[in-house]
């Protein structure tokens, strides 16, 4: 069994539908989803905000590669073909944890690297999980509160599950 935290990320196209698409490529193995947020951009400022939300999914099947690997043809479905880093996309899946695994291989990072510093991260997994500990820096309610959320506005849109306990 594998459990994994992902954040998916858009800020090209229609974005909630992209969102959409990664929820629904998930399919069965998604326990829970959270709200969706319109964030500023970290990393590269001149680009459009972003649309953020994070899921729980859970697969006997799946190992965190295959987390990884599925999140990727998600973003190809979406039609994602840039390569700037921390540029503009149709669909960004990251893999932020994996119950149990860390990695060091630069094609899975695990827990991904950028976590502790994105409120756009940190925030919507808070609203699924407030008591989380993001391995080997801490509980998330202690590193929100060093970042900045102002950016970091709920919409009223919601991803499908959002309202459930799935
Ligand atoms: N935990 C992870 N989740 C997703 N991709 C990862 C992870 N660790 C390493 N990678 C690798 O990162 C590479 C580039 O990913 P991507 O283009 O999405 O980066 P980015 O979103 O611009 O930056 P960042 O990784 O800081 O969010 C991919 O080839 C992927 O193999
Ligand atoms: N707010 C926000 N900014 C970003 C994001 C993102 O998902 N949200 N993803 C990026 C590409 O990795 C670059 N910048």
């Amino acid at each position: 069994m594998s459990r994994a935290v992902l954040s998916l990320g858009s800020n090209l196209g229609d974005r909630l539908a992209m969102l959409r698409l990664a929820v629904t490529g998930f399919g069965a193995s998604v326990q829970a989803v959270s709200p969706v947020y319109e964030t500023a951009p970290w990393g590269v400022l001149d680009q459009p905000d972003f649309l953020n939300a994070v899921l729980i999914v859970e697969d006997a099947d799946v190992d965190a590669w295959g987390w990884l690997r599925r999140g990727q043809a998600l973003e190809s479905e979406a039609g994602r073909v840039r390569e700037i880093r921390w540029g503009p996309r149709t669909l960004d899946v990251d893999v932020v944890t994996v119950d149990g695994v860390r990695s060091e291989d630069p094609e899975l990072l695990l827990p991904h690297p950028g976590t502790a510093d994105r409120a756009s991260v940190l925030v919507p997994w808070h609203d699924l999980e407030p008591a989380a500990v993001l391995p080997g820096r801490g509980p998330i309610t202690a590193l929100l509160t060093k970042l900045d959320t102002s950016g970091v506005r709920r919409v009223e849109a919601g991803l499908p599950g959002a309202s459930e306990v799935l």
